[in-house]
């Protein structure tokens, strides 16, 4: 599961397969049914072994098709069988008619969408969202929305075992931007095809999707006619650049990590313990002097320097062996604070600006043209709004016809424009680079999500990024591995951890991945 699709690019992939002569439509509309019964079939055994009672919901594309062939291989195995239509059955095109003209051939009926709530009341044992798929265009209303929360009431009753499966991505879930479009169904199961696509990992989409499957319809070989896609940031193997070669400290870099004054350390504190831990060699925290005896109580191996001000951060960083800054956890946002800013920007060094950097950047628009292409900007939805007003208002914005702005689109825009990687924080963490690359991370599907809302996560995660410069990682490299470790550790401390708790887990989680 490398790499995420838009609706686009798997259009690609299938007309490349097509063309090639190797496979018909009509073919991959059959292995795409036979991917959501056998999938069904696999995840719950009990449904293959008992015939059931089945709804398929079929919309009026070819994602709708899908679902004739569902209905068709479900009645083969002995299940009984119900499809509710929107709009015409008659009116399908193409491959999606000729699977409804079969399922007619075999008896079997086709009642109005509208229909449905009689079609519920029958205890169903799987209910097929076929309504629509990857060729969502525009909001979805009126009787189709109806159906939705239908379908949502009866799902939600307790103490039945139906459930719904989406045939490719659930109906409402716009595939490129995961965002609702209207209405969107709740399921149980998606199976999509070839790839996921954006929108199961984007914004509403894995909230929707619930578990989330992808079955081969034999088009791996045409692969490349995506072109450039979005990775999706998972590490199963040993992480090249996580492995420590070489003995001494300063092979490993050395992050220093600015604070604020007296009482506001923590947060910096958390920063520098979680640069340490994913392996810089040496951490400095940097803090106003008056706030050194406060923070020399509280730590360890991290080092303590003073620093008062943007001239003396500038002459501190005449040292060259500083290869990483992390400014924003616990900063503040007084003049002391943008001068640091200001100097470290001046610097060039690798950087990460986050949270109160994020809003001193926002307030100057002088010092954010000196953004450059070793910074990493970190900010959540509400920062990100702050520091690109335009691009925030089209994320809030309701979305009209055509795929909606997506949170994806947001951060590659944006790091276009500031020239600096931008992760995007979120359920859905996206992070972009300058020239268009981009990564995704849910959060979602790792059941971590919930418990990084957390007070405090968010310097953790900084903390990580700033190590991993450190460690002479890319800028959108050490984001992605430190989003990818900061919902790691959160997932292995589990329900009621606290952003403390995320550093020490680190150790935990390198040795799982063999390093
Ligand atoms: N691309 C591929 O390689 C494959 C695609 N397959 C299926 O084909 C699907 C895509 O099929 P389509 O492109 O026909 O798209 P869909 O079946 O998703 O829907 C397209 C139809 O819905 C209409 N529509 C869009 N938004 C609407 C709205 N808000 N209200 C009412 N009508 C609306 C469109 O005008 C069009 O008629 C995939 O999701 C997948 O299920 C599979 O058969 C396997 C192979
Ligand atoms: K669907």
């Amino acid at each position: 599961m490398g790499e995420l699709l838009t609706a686009a690019q798997m259009r690609a992939v299938e007309v490349a397969a097509m063309a090639s002569g190797a496979v018909t439509g009509l073919e991959l509309m059959e292995r795409a049914g036979r991917g959501v019964v056998g999938t069904a079939f696999a995840r719950w055994p009990e449904l293959a072994v008992a015939p059931r009672r089945g709804l398929v919901l079929a919309g009026p594309g070819n994602n709708g098709g899908d679902g004739y062939v569902v209905a068709r291989l479900l009645r083969e195995w002995g299940w009984e069988v119900e499809v509710f239509a929107l709009g015409e059955p008659e009116r399908l095109k193409g491959d999606a008619q000729a699977n409804h003209a079969r399922w007619r051939e075999m008896g079997g009926a086709v009642r109005p969408l509208a229909e449905l709530g009689a079609g519920l009341e029958e205890s169903p044992a799987v209910v097929i969202d076929a309504l629509f798929g990857t060729g969502l265009a525009r909001p979805l209303t009126g009787s189709v929305a109806e159906a939705i929360r239908a379908v949502a009431a009866w799902r939600g009753e307790g103490g039945r075992d139906g459930r719904v499966v989406a045939v490719d991505i659930p109906s409402g879930i716009c595939a490129d931007s995961g965002r609702v479009l209207g209405a969107a169904m709740h399921c149980d199961l998606t199976v999509s095809f070839h790839a996921p696509k954006l929108g199961h990992y984007l914004a509403e989409g894995p909230a929707h999707a619930g578990w989330l499957e992808v079955a081969d319809i034999g088009i791996g070989a045409w692969a490349a006619g995506a072109g450039e896609c979005v990775q999706l940031v998972e590490l199963t193997a040993p992480v090249r650049e996580l492995a420590k070669t070489g003995g001494h400290k300063y092979h490993h870099g050395h992050a220093l990590v600015l604070s604020g004054g007296v009482g506001r350390g923590g947060a910096a504190r958390m920063a520098a313990r979680a640069a340490l831990r994913v392996g810089a060699g040496l951490v400095t925290l940097g803090c106003p002097p008056a706030a050194m005896i406060e923070n020399a109580a509280r730590l360890e191996a991290v080092m303590l320097r003073p620093v008062a001000d943007g001239e003396a951060l500038a002459a501190l960083l005449e040292d060259p062996r500083i290869d990483a800054l992390c400014l924003g956890p616990g900063l503040g946002l007084g003049p002391r604070e943008g001068a640091l800013v200001a100097a470290a920007l001046d610097a060039g060094r690798a950087t990460v600006l986050d949270a109160d950097a994020l809003t001193i950047l926002a307030r100057e628009p002088r010092l954010r043209a000196r953004v450059h292409g070793r910074c990493v900007l970190t900010p959540h939805e509400g920062e990100f709004a702050r520091l690109f007003p335009g691009l925030g208002a089209r994320l809030r914005a309701e979305p009209e016809a055509g795929p909606a702005f997506s949170r994806l689109d947001a951060a590659r825009a944006a790091a276009r424009e500031s020239g600096a990687v931008v992760l995007l924080k979120g359920p859905d963490t996206v992070i972009a680079a300058p020239d268009g690359r981009a990564w995704v991370h849910a959060a979602a599907y790792a059941r971590a999500a919930p418990w990084l809302a957390t007070a405090g996560a968010g310097d953790v995660l900084a903390g990580l990024i700033a190590g991993l410069l450190a460690r002479g990682l890319a800028p959108e490299r050490a984001a992605s591995l430190a989003a990818w470790l900061h919902v790691e550790a959160a997932r292995r401390a589990g329900a009621g951890m606290i952003a403390e708790d995320l550093p020490d887990r680190l150790p935990e989680v390198f040795s799982a991945l063999g390093l």
